[in-house]
């Protein structure tokens, strides 16, 4: 080794074991934060007794600590990674969370990469270098460092900069090129600026987020959750935020990022979850989910409800205390139309109903019992009339007719009758074709699917609960706390004479004096430890702080009125690609999603550069994209894998070619994930062929991604991403559906690395670059 060398090198090891003992600095304050937690938590748990109110402010510190620890272990790897250096100040540590020593006084020791001393981390560069003159990146193994990147931003120092459109290369390729786990990872340590733009945007309005395949938006969206949960986290952690994903698999697939930023105050959901109480998982027709979707399910689901208002064909009879009653057409038409006039939701207007037709049958009971024998006026008072409603509406017999003629509905009931039968969709819906109708007629009784959500809760709008027995319930649990109360305060006032007989009066202060029995109540009551995120999962009435929307092109326009009335402050971040849509219900243009909520208040933010898909991958993709919409531009991959991709046409059977060629391509993905991509129709007759020959292989249902080969159908694959991945019968999977070339685009764009196509039939002409 030169001289020279020989001092780099020395140079390079000192600052190594500088960096390492800082490193040691900041987990032993981690160690002290972890135990004092631990100690604080220890001593509740062994606390016990005490009033209720007292146990529930154990049980929310307790939470409190928990999630500290939680948080506290979820950073215990890459704890710090990154070191700015300035000309006019002193170094500054970026890492997961914020650490300051005891006092507090100094600087922080760690400063949380959300917080605004970290921004230069991402956005210095050599032209704009913003006071910066150097950002290291700390590679570290655990608790040790192995490795340390440096970009010199300031040119007096020798810096070159390196590439002016990343930050921190070197970081960032280790990243892009690491083998695929199954699950994605955070990116807080190579966060690039028109990413960082999106993560720190404000808090309200809308923000739509479109890139193409691989330009990060999902890890944005996912980082910007915790950012937000950082910045404002008084708001959201009493509101909380939701991030609504594709699928249960996107979510699993997702599910580590948060808790590895130490974020725990997030509601991740598929639509299918979002009507609590229903887990929405069954497949359909896509034809049949893109029915529901539209905005004409309105007046169905509308006319399917006043359908369930009938009247009798001509009357009907009820015995009264031995009486009989007739409940008329008339009367019960007039009934319907004041209570529909009243506008309230069904269940809420069966109110007005009831009270119209007892109105009227009361005056029958009078007509009968008060008539003036000598033709005068009746006899009966307006307290007779009262009482005589009272029984009325306590007669069970005409309960029961008057809940034919205007019932008590859930969404569920009118939704399984409304789907369950041919007659009712007749009925409710006079304006779809017949083949339409047919399209929604399942068999009553069947799994929910994710496109009933929006239809359960748009119904659950229409029908109102009728919560004036739960109001009453609560009223009278209250009731009874206050007279319990006041039985304890009497006995306490009860026992005063005999404990303080020798005290003066008004020297001392009574519970009596200092607290009233509803007070007191209070503090009986239980309190809600829950997190926010844990009682929105079960409020359909919730409102987010903030709602999150990934893959936000597939979303339908029924599914958008049901997250817009969970987020009245139209607070919302928005990702996705309109030339991905696949769902024929979904969107290939934001304006159309927003106007109707937000008109032309919203903004639009644009990724340009893929991280995940390489250039020789997206050459391929770009002619795809070419044939969807001419005007739109792929985005720039920011490196190359040195793999072409490739096409091979068998003759063979293809599940046997198939085997074979997921053997070679597994063979050549090492380590890393190969995603088997097949059209919808040949999943049943690859799926166990392939599981028959590679038993290690994942298939089926929600395949778990950990595996190393995985084969699935392209919709299951949105928002997937793999090492390798092997397309299936292309030429099937734009065939299968309207929206096919879209699916092709998603399929071509889910590699990390390798391409590869696996073909019987001529390859559709955009992929004739794909020809040998
Ligand atoms: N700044 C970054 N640093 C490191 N990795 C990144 C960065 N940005 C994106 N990536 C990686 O690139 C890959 C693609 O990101 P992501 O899945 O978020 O893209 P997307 O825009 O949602 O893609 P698609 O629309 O195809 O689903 C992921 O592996 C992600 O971790």
């Amino acid at each position: 080794m030169s001289s020279s060398a020989e001092s780099l090198h020395s140079a390079r090891n000192d600052d190594i074991a500088r960096e390492q003992a800082y490193l040691d600095g900041l987990y032993h304050r981690l160690d002290q934060l972890r135990e004092q937690a631990d100690r604080r938590l220890r001593g509740i748990l062994l606390e016990s007794g005490g009033t209720p109110q007292g146990r529930s402010q154990r049980d929310a510190t307790r939470i409190h600590y928990t999630e500290q620890l939680a948080q506290m272990n979820s950073v215990e790897n890459g704890l710090c990674f990154g070191r700015l250096d300035f000309t006019a100040d002193n170094p500054r540590y970026i890492g997961r969370i914020g650490l300051f020593d005891e006092d507090r006084e100094r600087d922080p020791l760690l400063v949380d990469w959300r917080a605004p001393a970290a921004r230069p981390f991402y956005l210095a560069t050599a032209v704009s270098p913003d006071g910066v003159t150097r950002r290291r990146h700390l590679r570290t193994r655990g608790r040790d460092l192995v490795g340390i990147d440096d970009e010199v931003l300031d040119p007096a120092l020798g810096g070159v900069g390196g590439r002016e459109d990343v930050t921190g290369e070197a970081a960032l390729l280790s990243a892009l090129t690491a083998n695929r786990t199954g699950r994605m990872r955070d990116i807080v340590e190579t966060i690039q600026a028109e990413q960082d733009e999106v993560i720190r945007s404000p808090l309200p309005g809308v923000l739509v987020v479109q890139g193409g395949p691989g330009t990060g938006k999902t890890a944005v969206a996912l980082h910007r959750a915790a950012y937000l949960l950082y910045t404002y986290r008084a708001q959201l952690t009493r509101s909380a935020v939701l991030i609504l994903g594709p699928n249960a698999t996107f979510l699993r697939y997702i599910s580590q990022v948060l808790p590895s930023l130490a974020e725990t105050g997030v509601l991740l959901a598929t639509l299918g979850d979002m009507y609590p109480g229903v887990r929405a998982r069954a497949v359909e027709d896509p034809a049949a989910a893109a029915l529901k979707g539209q905005l004409g399910m309105l007046d169905v689901l509308a006319a399917a409800v006043a359908d369930r208002q009938t009247v009798p064909h001509d009357y009907v009879e009820v015995d009264h205390e031995g009486f009989p009653l007739r409940i008329e057409r008339s009367v019960c038409e007039d009934a319907r139309a004041v209570a529909r006039a009243s506008e309230r939701p069904h269940n809420l207007a069966r109110a007005v109903f009831v009270t119209e037709v007892i109105h009227a049958l009361s005056l029958q009971v009078a007509e009968r019992i008060g008539a003036d024998p000598l033709g005068g006026e009746n006899l009966l008072e307006e307290a007779d009339l009262a009482e005589t409603r009272r029984e009325l509406r306590e007669d069970p017999e005409l309960q029961a007719a008057l809940a034919e003629f205007w019932p008590v509905l859930t969404p569920q009931r009118v939704l399984g009758d409304l789907l369950g039968s041919a007659d009712r969709l007749a009925s409710a819906a006079p304006r779809l074709t017949g083949e339409e109708r047919a399209l929604l007629c399942r068999e009553r009784g069947a799994d929910w699917t994710p496109a009933d959500v929006p239809l359960l809760d748009e119904l659950a709008e229409l029908l109102g609960e009728d919560d004036s027995a739960k109001v009453r319930a609560a009223a009278r649990e209250r009731r009874e706390a206050i007279e319990y109360a006041e039985g304890v305060l009497e006995i306490v006032e009860g026992s005063r004479s005999l404990d303080f007989e020798d005290e003066g009066e008004g020297e001392i202060l009574h519970a009596v004096d200092v607290v009233d029995a509803s007070a007191f109540a209070d503090r009986y009551a239980e309190v809600d430890t829950r997190t926010a995120a844990e009682r929105a999962a079960t409020d359909r009435t919730w409102m987010f702080g903030h709602v999150i929307v990934d893959e936000a092109q597939e979303l339908s326009p029924m599914a958008w009125r049901l997250l817009m009335r969970r987020c009245p402050s139209r607070s919302m971040t928005v990702v996705g690609d309109v030339a991905q849509t696949g769902d024929l219900a979904g969107t290939t243009t934001w304006d159309q999603v927003f106007e109707p909520y937000v008109a032309q208040r919203w903004r639009l933010t644009e990724l340009t550069v893929n991280y995940r898909t390489p250039a020789e991958v997206m050459a391929v993709a770009a002619d795809v994209l070419s044939a969807i919409d001419p005007s739109l531009q792929p985005p720039r991959s920011v490196r190359e894998a040195g793999v072409v991709p490739w096409a091979s046409r068998v003759s063979g059977p293809l599940a046997g070619e198939l085997v074979a060629a997921v053997r070679r391509e597994a063979a050549e993905a090492g380590e890393g994930r190969l995603g088997v991509l097949v059209p919808a129709a040949l999943e049943a007759e690859l799926g166990p062929a392939l599981l028959a020959a590679v038993p290690e292989a994942a298939v089926g249902e929600q395949p778990d991604l950990r595996n190393h080969i995985v084969l699935m159908t392209v919709r299951e694959a949105k928002g997937l991403e793999f090492d390798s991945v092997l397309v299936v019968e292309p030429d099937d999977i734009v065939a299968e559906s309207p929206r096919g070339l879209s699916d092709l685009y998603v399929a071509v764009t889910r590699a990390t690395r390798r391409l590869a196509v696996l073909h019987t039939r001529d390859l559709p002409k955009v992929l004739a670059s794909l020809e040998p």
